[in-house]
């Protein structure tokens, strides 16, 4: 098993493994990122750095315990950093507690470091070439992955650790097992390797072997100390700390002295790396250790003490006098130990990547010139371009980049804006559909010009007052016209800012003004095949009616920003209460799109000469209320529906339906009294000297109602009678099949049958 495991569950992707990982071993998967061991140098980087843990060590607790278990004699070897992580503790209780746990003997790893201090300072005392120390095994993974060139330079000798398992198999016989507990997370990867392997036979971490103590309730302070065995280091014990290495070794560290390197910690040691391996620097020897602060740094530390701290603890422990119980053949085997090594190049070469190959990555994430490549390192790499070669090379995805996320997001965005626009409009149409209401001549005159007009291709301009009723009739020619299978589109032209409402209409180019992100489709191509209905076209700018006029001219839309233009099949029906025969004159509204426009037109009559339409409207609308309001409201006092209709209505229809809703509101029964209506409708009727009228008015009103009321149940009885097939229920009740429709859309009793029923059953 590899020594990191990815908890693929926890894992989520915020790249901060790729982002530390110095050698970029890190693969993007879809929905986690995975180490690839072939590139990996064990410095454990992504460990410490995942906020969820999902990067985790490689348990070794499970078959340590089985190996204590077993026949074999089981040997300790504590890291020569054991101080600065077991602190609280004196060295022999923690020793007592090995042995409790079932390991034979217990030896400090810091005797690993003096046993091949010799061969390092016969080897590097010979300057026929740059030596890099090889005791760090995430130092000899970096050059054996990822720089062969500098083999060759590796000083040939093993690391303290494999020195200390050769050397202990050799005294105590190859069946001996060998537990090496560190803080080191490369020294797990170091004993699976060929040139090492067979030396130690388990990695554990410090943090590992606490655990054991826990799990077997072994407390450390609480045990009488005992001796160490083996052989006692002296100096080896300074191995851990920053420059370790020189006192353990002998040799002479004069920081004046240019022909030895030595440096710790990520980017000091890459620094020194890149330079040996492009020859800009030759010293004579380069002690380099990938962790900051040496082996005390380790990613398996004590990290809640400070590096201050730790170094204290390895001094006190190197200049304390720790007991030892060294059994007599440990003292005559040391100079049989082979201590030498070989290297050998693991590097797993990836294909580069051509010019032009890593141009197309940078495209597909948005980045067309330099100036794209903002280089913000939020996938993990340093450049946009080493981004595009671990893309190239299977390690990234182009999801990665996260502002091509944000531009992406914000064109997703723009589309769901403009899907959720038109669905939002569809659903207005759908349960808001209203039919128009009105026995007067001119009303009639209006349904008769919808009816002509709707199923033609002619472009219909709706001229009226404010309320009276115009996007209604724009509702109502598209629902006669061919195209209602497709979108109306509405768009109210005073609502956004003229240089918004070009592009909302034309849509626009990506970088056509500050904040066009990403490519936008307008409404009209939104409405392509259906019908745009555009109100309060008096209002817009000369520019936008020149484009306008193109769009009826040619049936073509250029977005903003766009030099090529897109057909469009789109019906135009346009309303205004404005004077547009003024605003030629005056110049405010183009001739040109005036003639284009006045085609065909309908002038909607304001409420005030529509009077004997009042009452119905006026129970219309109350039975809307009751539905919105959840009311049972019956009827409306005649003195009510005499106030209405000699009201003048100067908001139209929109205002009296407003006022039969709040007469609703206020209405304490099922009905609507003259005092739940506004003061001034109310006193509006007072003193009238039209009273005779008054009272025919409401007579005819009343008849009308109660006539409405009675046809209405009749088409119900009939249509039930009929199980809901609207043939039969017209057969019933001896009328034609057509005017059954019309009573059933007056009434709004489009039952599911009759909705289902193909149009052309309907005529
Ligand atoms: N004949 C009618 N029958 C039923 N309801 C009507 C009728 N005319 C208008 N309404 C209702 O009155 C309200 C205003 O109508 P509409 O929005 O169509 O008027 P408009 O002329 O387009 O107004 P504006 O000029 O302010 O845009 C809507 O709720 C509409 O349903």
């Amino acid at each position: 098993m590899e020594p990191i495991i990815t908890d693929k569950e926890k894992c989520r992707k915020c790249y901060c493994c790729v982002r530390s990982c110095p050698v970029k071993a890190i693969k993007v998967e879809k929905r986690y990122t995975e180490i690839i061991f072939d590139r990996c140098i064990g410095c454990g980087n992504c460990l410490s750095n995942c906020p969820q843990r999902a990067k985790m060590v490689a348990d070794k607790v499970g078959v340590t315990e089985s190996l204590l278990t077993s026949e074999d004699k089981v040997i300790a070897v504590l890291g020569s950093s054991f101080p600065a992580f077991f602190h609280n503790v004196a060295p022999g209780q923690l020793v007592a507690g090995l042995k409790r746990i079932g390991f034979r003997e217990v030896h400090e790893g810091a005797y690993g470091a003096e046993l091949i201090a010799d061969d390092y300072a016969r080897i590097t005392g010979d300057n026929d070439r740059t030596y890099i120390s090889s005791h760090c095994p995430a130092i000899v993974d970096l050059i054996e992955r990822h720089y062969p060139k500098l083999l060759r330079n590796l000083v040939p000798v093993v690391s303290p650790m494999i020195a200390m398992g050769r050397y202990l198999k050799e005294v105590l016989g190859p069946k001996t097992k060998v537990v090496y507990i560190s803080s080191c997370i490369a020294a797990k990867f170091e004993t699976q390797m060929t040139e090492t392997r067979g030396a130690i036979d388990i990695v554990l971490t410090y943090r590992e072997l606490e655990g054991i103590f826990r799990s077997r309730q072994i407390s450390l302070p609480a045990l009488d100390a005992l001796p160490f065995d083996g052989l006692a280091p002296t100096v080896g014990r300074l191995f851990p700390i920053n420059e370790g290495t020189f006192r353990s070794f002998s040799m002479s560290a004069d920081p004046l002295d240019t022909e030895i390197v030595s440096a710790c910690g990520e980017v000091n040691v890459m620094g020194i790396i890149r330079d040996l391996a492009a020859g800009r620097i030759a010293p004579r020897f380069a002690d380099l250790r990938f962790c900051y602060d040496g082996c005390i740094g380790g990613p398996g530390r004590n990290s809640e003490l400070t590096e201050f701290y730790r170094r204290n603890l390895i001094i006190n422990h190197y200049k304390q006098d720790i007991p030892y119980e060294t059994a007599p053949h440990y003292l005559s085997s040391r100079e049989q130990t082979g201590l030498d090594r070989s290297f050998a190049s693991k590097h797993a070469r990836l294909e580069s990547p051509k010019t032009n190959d890593i141009k197309k990555i940078l495209q597909a994430t948005s980045k067309y010139s330099v100036k794209d490549e903002l280089n913000c390192r939020a996938c993990g790499y340093r450049t946009c371009r080493e981004y595009a070669v671990a893309v190239y090379q299977g390690l990234a995805e182009i999801e990665m980049c996260l502002p091509y996320n944000l531009q992406q997001l914000e064109e997703d965005r723009g589309r769901l804006i403009q899907k959720y626009e038109l669905a939002r409009r569809e659903l207005d149409r759908e349960y808001t559909d209203e039919f128009i209401v009105g026995n007067d001549r001119k009303t009639l005159e209006v349904l008769d010009l919808i009816k002509q007009v709707g199923p033609t291709p002619t472009t219909v301009l709706i001229r009226g007052e404010s309320g009276t009723g115009k996007e209604l009739t724009a509702r109502a020619i598209h629902r006669f016209s061919k195209r209602n299978d497709k979108p109306l589109v509405t768009v109210n032209c005073t609502t956004i800012t003229d240089s918004l409402l070009e592009s909302e209409l034309f849509g626009h180019k990506r970088g056509a003004f500050t904040g066009a992100i990403a490519e936008k489709k307008g409404l009209f191509e939104a409405a392509d095949g259906g019908t745009i209905f555009l109100d309060e076209i008096g209002d817009i700018t000369p520019k936008l009616q020149a484009e306008l006029l193109r769009v009826l001219d040619m049936g073509e839309v250029r977005p903003v920003g766009g030099t090529t233009a897109r057909k469009v099949d789109v019906r135009l029906i346009a309303a205004t209460n404005r004077n547009l025969e003024e605003g030629v004159r005056e110049g405010w509204f183009r001739e040109d799109l005036y003639y284009r426009l006045n085609v065909f037109t309908i002038t909607m009559p304001p409420l005030r000469n529509r009077v004997e339409s009042i009452p119905i409207l006026a129970h219309h609308f109350m039975e809307k209320a009751s539905t919105k309001l959840n009311k049972r409201l019956s009827a409306i006092e005649e003195r009510a529906v005499i106030a209405l209709t000699k009201y003048p209505w100067p908001g139209n229809i929109r205002e009296m339906q407003n006022v039969i809703e709040r007469a609703a509101v206020l209405a304490h029964d099922d009905v609507i009294h003259l005092e739940n209506l506004p003061l001034a409708l109310s006193e509006n009727l007072a003193g009238s000297p039209t009273a005779d009228l008054d009272i025919r008015a409401s007579f005819r009103a009343e008849r009308e109602r109660h006539v409405v009321k009675l046809e209405k149940k009749l088409i119900q009885r009939y249509l039930a009678e009929a199980n809901g097939n609207v043939s039969r229920a017209a057969r019933l009740a001896n009328i034609p099949r057509r005017t059954f429709y019309r009573l059933l859309d007056k009434y709004r009793l489009k039952d599911k049958e009759v909705r289902d029923m193909p149009q052309g059953d309907r005529q």
